[in-house]
């Protein structure tokens, strides 16, 4: 249930002043913030919790309009160094509506104080982002990750799995004066079909991202959706997206995940899903082939579906492998890094409304820390894979929130 109240909220500061004021009032006491902007939107969104315990989930979230609303934040693993997330939506703004604000009834009864401390603010507030705890991963270089490509071939030669998605680390210093809205702004205007995200939380650190999977969501209309993402070529000029040709390898790479996806539709035995693609889209400087997936919940007799098929479907083949749990020790085996919050998932749920949910997979992004940014990207491998290749794959992925460091 959103459960919030709409209050109205004019401080004598422009719109943009006002998120980097709220922001800094979350990050000096220590508490996690979550800003988005969905695929398509003009406004991002800033969700913040007044109780920083109160955001450690164990399960993934419950996706049911009468579930709390707030913002989930998920591991690709979920450990004690990477704990699950799920941040209670006590403030939500919405920079549609940069005239009000929303509040739980917790953060209603605390809202002179709140009111209180934003007044006190300086004009230019610190912005102390959280930093994670845990050691920063060594990057592989170019040998050590074709070397785990190849271990990963003659695991599917071997039979041990049919498709993994292996993946690797880099780091890059931050350029003179980087400012992290700033940059969430420039992620905002260069991908605006992306669901561009900026999560800081104490135990995680601070994590920016533009990503292109959808992984959960549901809509105002009842309608559960999910997709099969994967298969990449550089979008080279003149090519067209309609006509681009897909090598066999991207073509088997895609059916896997596709079909997992229908594998859990069947393990609910559901059998009326829509199902629509493969099609090729863009994002960013790439081409992916993406099959799109619908469910109508008010025309079937399951209304926990949204939930029970998050709960299933992380982390999808588009991350992990085939079958899943030998894919995912051979990960945990040959990686070699924790890849933290990296291929994990994020996003609003029941908000701004009950019912409407919209998780993605947390991909093309990085983690700040004080002077570097740690860069993650990965590629499916399947037998036909060149360990080359596949690296030149990763160095086109690690582009697309590369590009804000430039
Ligand atoms: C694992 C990533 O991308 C996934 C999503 C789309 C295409 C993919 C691929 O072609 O390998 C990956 O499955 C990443 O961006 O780090």
């Amino acid at each position: 249930m959103s459960g919030l109240q709409r209050i109205a909220w004019t401080p004598a500061l422009p719109v943009g002043t006002r998120l980097r004021h709220l922001v800094a009032l979350a990050l000096t006491s220590g508490r996690p913030v979550a800003l988005w902007r969905l695929p398509g939107a003009a406004h991002a969104r800033l969700c913040l919790s007044l109780k920083v315990d109160a955001a450690y989930a164990g399960l993934p979230p419950a996706l049911e309009p009468t579930a709390p609303a707030g913002f989930a934040f998920f591991p690709f693993h979920d450990s004690d160094h990477n704990p699950p997330f799920f941040f209670p939506a006590d403030l939500f703004f919405d920079l549609a509506q940069p005239d009000e604000i929303q509040v739980s009834a917790a953060a209603a009864a605390r809202l002179p104080e709140l009111r209180q401390r934003f007044a006190n603010l300086p004009a230019t507030p610190d912005l102390p982002w959280h930093v994670s705890p845990q050691p920063a991963p060594e990057p592989a270089t170019r040998a050590t990750y074709e070397a785990l490509v190849t271990a990963g071939v003659a695991a599917i030669e071997a039979g041990t799995v049919r498709k993994v998605v292996s993946s690797r680390a880099v780091r890059q210093p931050l350029p003179a004066g980087f400012d992290v809205l700033a940059a969430f702004d420039d992620l905002q205007t260069r991908y605006p079909n992306a669901f561009v995200s900026l999560v800081s939380a104490p135990g995680a650190g601070t994590w920016l991202g533009a990503t292109p999977e959808v992984l959960a969501e549901i809509d105002e209309d009842r309608v559960f959706r999910t997709m099969a993402l994967a298969g990449t070529q550089p979008l080279l000029p003149g090519l067209i997206p309609a006509t681009a040709k897909w090598a066999q390898k991207d073509i088997e790479e895609h059916a896997l995940v596709a079909r997992y996806i229908v594998n859990c539709f069947k393990q609910l035995r559901l059998r009326e899903y829509d199902e629509r693609g493969p099609r090729t889209i863009v994002a960013g400087q790439m081409l992916h082939l993406r099959t799109d997936f619908a469910v109508h919940l008010t025309q079937v007799p399951f209304p926990t579906l949204g939930t029970d098929m998050l709960r299933l479907l992380h982390p999808t083949p588009a991350v992990g492998g085939v079958p899943r749990q030998p894919a995912l020790d051979f990960l945990r085996t040959h990686e070699g890094y924790d890849r933290a919050y990296y291929a994990g998932f994020l996003g609003p749920v029941n908000l701004p409304a009950s019912g409407v949910t919209q998780l993605f997979v947390n991909l093309r992004c990085l983690q700040l820390r004080p002077q570097e940014a740690i860069l993650y990207a990965g590629t499916g491998l399947t037998i036909d894979s060149d360990p080359a290749r596949e690296w030149q794959e990763t160095e086109l992925k690690l582009r697309t929130v590369g590009a804000i460091l430039q």
